[in-house]
């Protein structure tokens, strides 16, 4: 299978050489090795990494200086010193019981705290913890601050519901709980993004949020600090008293869910939430398909009070009586729009509505995402009580540190470009998009076969196939990676300077996430879209984003827009790619912009606007799993 890494132990330069990227030029080494070299070159600061010299002239003078990442591996639990959940009140209390395994940890193992006589007790600091979670400060294999991100400051901020936030400017206590900003400082955040500062006041207030910022702006944090926070300060809630505790059957009830799409993202918003989580009472866990069950099971035992989890896998894990939803205070859909599109709705209707989740009222929901089509808010309003919806520039748009670049090529002619475009790269990491996964191994394939080192990433390759091919690719060992749509959300990989759109989806929103990989945390990056006839039902929407974006828009795609639109093909572009439900855009608050809904449901917001909209006609729980094609449960098209 495709994983065309760079292997040998020669000198870095020449196991570069062999890459031919650049041509004639001098060979390529990722930069984190070349200071590998270098040990005595003084380390980046945080606004000049390395990796973020933005790019100034396209197309195609892909100036970043982008680096490879570095080993940093995913940690699919097995943390040494184990971690029972934090709860630490007298075990008989209720009858119960919450050690099932308590020997498995020590009671005072460094790094981790517990809740004591009704109070927090951090853990000792470990170093060595300290070093796995946070790195070093110049770590390439961490993501630095880019020049750009004060700039996020700029960008404006609604907020709409029934109630108004002052935004929490700054990391201090109050609001936030003490042990955290220790962590924060660990983390070497020094500033709240936009979406931070809103979260923090507005969970903290009990209320339930739509919360849509752009790609790589922090949305992670923007749900685990406030909920840390709080957990720090109110301690765990005991099993229900009908449940019997953990005693026996050694069933987990975590207070707070994650939900999220890919395994990959999960076991990455799991390493944030360990980060953040650190030396207090909140035991993290991390399950997803695809991996050994009696791992994730041992880990959950060990303490599972935060769990970051694939949906598919949690309907199992419930199913075999090792995990209970009764205890949820938080529950967090990431990428929400998507964890309620066709794909995954059936199974987020189960957890949420079918197992013993308390209900709308007696939790709090927060939703994330970078888009939140129309129809997708319509839909979230089943989940939610009166909600806050957030929204940090206009919904669905695209960083303006992304540069982007639209070529015309036709399909026959997609090959030899993308060997002239990667061969004009400069440094860095490059992801390529795809639209099927026989077109991802067939196109890393002939990377390869041309001396450029690739690997793939789609859904049907194994888990450790995957893990290693994001392990080659932040490494630099492979700087190429070919992926499907199973790559295009959530993923922070830092040095990722270039994201090619091989193949542009059919939904607009999908190539919001996909170029949002590079361009985080304010760094710059390019994102080229190899664009033709065939993406038509996109142009509109395209144009919209370059516009807002202030970026380039070339003549020739102002002049496919136009004969587009005469021809009636010229929509928005959605709903094309998977399953097509005609979705609708949104570019704010549904409820603003006064759009009425069918339907029953208990949404009641003042400011819902009258109707007008009638809307797809239900999204009732008999909304099926039949996404055709690309979509549906079965993810075909990743
Ligand atoms: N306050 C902060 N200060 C500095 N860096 C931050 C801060 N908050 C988040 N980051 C960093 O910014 C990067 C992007 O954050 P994150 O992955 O949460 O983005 P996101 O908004 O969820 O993106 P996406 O929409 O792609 O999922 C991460 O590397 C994270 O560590």
């Amino acid at each position: 299978m495709s994983n065309g890494t760079v292997n040998g132990t020669d000198g870095l330069e020449s196991r570069f050489a062999s890459l031919g990227i650049n041509g004639g030029k001098a060979a390529y080494v990722p930069p984190h090795m070349r200071n590998q070299q270098q040990r005595a070159a003084p380390p980046p600061s945080n606004d000049s990494n390395g990796f973020n010299k933005g790019p100034s002239t396209p197309p195609r003078s892909f100036s970043n200086g982008g680096g490879g990442g570095g080993n940093r591996s995913f940690s699919y639990g097995g943390r040494e010193g184990g971690q029972r959940g934090g709860w630490d009140s007298p075990r008989d209390r209720d009858g119960g019981g919450y050690g099932g395994n308590r020997d498995f940890t020590p009671r005072d193992a460094a790094g981790y705290g517990r809740w004591a006589d009704g109070k927090h007790v951090a853990g000792a600091r470990n170093m060595r913890m300290e070093k796995e979670l946070y790195g070093e400060a110049a770590d390439p294999l961490k993501q630095h601050t880019g020049i750009n991100f004060e700039k996020y400051d700029d960008i404006p901020v609604e907020v709409t519901g029934s109630q108004e936030f002052e935004p929490v400017t700054s990391f201090t206590n109050p609001p936030l709980n003490q042990l955290l900003l220790d962590n924060i400082e660990l983390a070497r955040y020094t500033t709240p993004t936009p979406v931070q500062k809103y979260s923090i006041p507005i969970v903290a207030a009990n209320r339930d949020l739509m919360a849509c910022a752009q790609t790589g702006s922090g949305k992670t944090g923007g749900f685990l600090f406030p909920i840390l926070s709080a957990s720090f300060t109110v301690g765990p809630t005991p099993p229900p008293k009908s449940e019997g505790g953990y005693g026996g059957r050694r069933k987990a009830y975590p207070t707070a869910l994650v939900l999220a799409p890919t395994r990959e993202l999960v076991s990455q918003i799991h390493d944030e939430a360990r980060k953040f989580a650190y030396r207090s009472w909140v035991r993290t866990a991390v399950v997803y398909g695809g991996a050994d069950i009696s791992l994730q099971l041992k880990q959950i035992e060990r303490g599972c009070d935060l769990l970051v989890a694939t949906p598919g896998r949690l309907v199992d894990l419930i199913e075999r009586g090792r995990i209970s939803l009764a205890n949820i205070k938080y529950l967090v859909l990431d990428e929400a729009d998507r964890m309620l599109d066709m794909g995954f709705e059936p199974q987020i209707r189960r957890i949420v509505e079918g197992e013993d989740m308390p209900s709308v009222n007696d939790r709090q929901t927060l939703m994330f995402s970078a888009t939140f089509p129309r129809d997708i808010q319509m839909l979230a309003r089943d989940f939610l009580k009166e909600y806050i919806f957030l929204s940090v520039g206009r919904v669905g748009s695209t960083s303006e540190n992304i540069t982007q670049v639209v070529e015309f090529v036709e399909d026959g002619d997609k090959r030899s470009v993308l060997l002239d475009v990667l061969a004009s790269s400069a440094p860095g990491l490059t992801l390529i998009f795809v639209e099927t996964k026989r077109m991802a191994d067939m196109l890393s394939d002939f990377l390869m076969n041309n001396n450029l080192p690739a690997t793939a990433i789609h859904g049907d390759r194994t888990q450790s196939e995957r893990e290693r091919a994001l392990a080659t690719f932040r490494t630099g060992k492979t700087p190429i990676m070919v992926a499907t749509a199973v790559a295009a959300r959530g993923l922070d990989i830092p040095n990722v300077t270039h994201v090619i759109n091989y193949d542009l989806p059919s939904d607009i929103d999908d190539y919001v996430h996909r170029i949002g990989r590079t361009g985080r945390a304010g760094n710059t990056g390019i994102a080229t879209a190899f664009f033709n006839g065939g993406n038509r039902n996109i142009v509109r929407g395209l144009i919209d984003l370059l516009r807002e974006a202030n970026q380039e828009i070339p003549p020739w795609l102002e002049e496919i827009a136009r004969s587009s639109a005469f021809g009636g093909s010229g929509f928005r572009g959605r709903g094309g790619g998977r399953g097509g439900r005609g979705r609708g855009s949104a570019s704010r608050d549904y409820r603003q912009s006064g759009g009425g809904f069918g339907g029953g449901g208990s949404f009641n917001s003042p400011r819902m606007g009258g109707g007008g909209f009638s809307g797809p006609p239900s999204y009732g729980n008999g909304y099926g799993n039949s996404g055709g094609g690309g979509g549906g449960g079965g993810n075909s098209w990743w």
